[in-house]
């Protein structure tokens, strides 16, 4: 392509320079969280020195930011340059019903920073690029040195279970069900929703052992729901000791084909015959939002060399597990379930 056809197509190459641009984007969303910006502005405009006062900035500098992200529909100014939310921003509020405020801190962790840069050689190589950058997996790395950035993840994972785990728990049929497995189940926010739910169900909850540590409240002793809830803190690659009626293997399928496989097979072998197993996940071929799950395929791919599939990757997998049943249905959106059993 020549120079003049680039001139020919401002619009296209308007779109590239924003796109190379991309870091910025999520560089000042990071930025406006911690310096506190959403939760500072309140339900009235406010000028840039007020809002600059209030988290300690440069107000110069300040403006630079909001202007950056107003350009991208992230706060709004007025005619008179007074700054106010817009819907985006009101969801970056810790305060906010759906907030997103974990969830974007969690995916512009120092991590992502140094990761990105060696997408090349993880699509070269089909795999994760954490052993060559720390010398050990994702998880390893998480939990041993960058304890910082494992909290982030739970705060995340329990804020975006929040907005799904009613539609999750509503799909979820608990008919002959006494017994419920949470595996991967993070701090235990769907295993609760369900026990909140249902006063005779008993669940476990079945995490890495520095995730179950800080598990929901409600779950852990002296918890109104510890009577029933049991917590497990183990690797369920290697092994789930976990005898349920039901299974919920929810957004961790996501890892490497031969870690998935061993996780259901897993399953297969603790459970009892006709025991049920959901797995829900986002799928990246039935989804309203290609473009956020796409970006977590490949920060997937990034980190744990993994990947989110399509519904007939994980059909595949599910099937060579020795898992029976092909019943999969939407819970909300970006959810679907996969039921399935285990056979005689
Ligand atoms: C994407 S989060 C999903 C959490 C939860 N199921 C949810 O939907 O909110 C993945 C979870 O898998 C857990 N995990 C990662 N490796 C694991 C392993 N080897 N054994 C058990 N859990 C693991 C993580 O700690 C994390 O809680």
């Amino acid at each position: 392509m020549t120079e003049t056809d680039v001139t020919r197509t401002p619009q296209a190459a308007t779109r590239l320079r924003e796109l190379a641009f991309g870091a910025m984007s999520a560089g000042a969303l990071r930025a406006a969280l911690r310096l506190g910006l959403p939760d500072a502005l309140g339900d009235t405009s406010a000028t840039v020195e007020d809002l600059a006062r209030e988290v300690s900035a440069h107000p110069g500098a300040l403006h630079r930011l909001l202007r950056a992200l107003a350009c991208q529909g992230v706060f709004a100014e007025e005619p008179d340059g007074r700054y106010t939310h817009t819907e985006a921003s009101r969801l970056l509020r810790a305060d906010a019903p759906r907030s997103m405020r974990d969830v974007a801190l969690w995916t512009t962790e120092p991590w992502t920073w140094e990761a990105w840069p060696h997408l090349d050689r993880a699509v070269r190589s089909g795999g994760s690029v954490f052993p060559e950058l720390h010398g050990k997996q994702f998880f390893d790395y998480l939990h041993e040195d960058a304890p910082e950035s494992a909290a982030a993840l739970d705060r995340a994972m329990t804020q975006s279970s929040r907005t799904s785990a009613q539609d999750v728990t509503a799909a979820l049929d608990l008919t002959g069900v006494d017994s419920v497995a949470d595996i991967g189940g993070g701090q235990g926010l769907v295993l609760a929703t369900l026990l909140e739910r249902d006063p005779t169900l008993r669940g476990t909850l079945l995490d890495l052992p520095g995730v179950v540590a800080s598990a929901d409240r409600r779950l852990r002793d002296g918890g109104e729901l510890a009577a029933r809830a049991t917590l497990v803190g183990g690797d369920c690659r290697v092994d789930i000791g976990v005898r349920a009626d039901l299974y919920i293997v929810k957004n961790i399928l996501e890892w490497d084909d031969d870690s998935t496989l061993r996780t259901l097979r897993n399953i297969v072998a603790a459970a009892a015959p006709g025991a049920r197993v959901a797995v829900i996940e986002n799928l990246v071929d039935e989804t309203a939002s290609m473009r956020f799950t796409a970006a977590m395929d490949l920060l997937l791919l990034l980190n744990v060399g993994g990947r989110k599939h399509t519904k007939d990757s994980l059909l595949t997998l599910i099937e060579q597990a020795g898992l029976r049943g092909r019943d999969v249905r939407a819970v909300n959106p970006s959810l679907h379930m996969f039921e399935c059993t285990v056979p005689a």
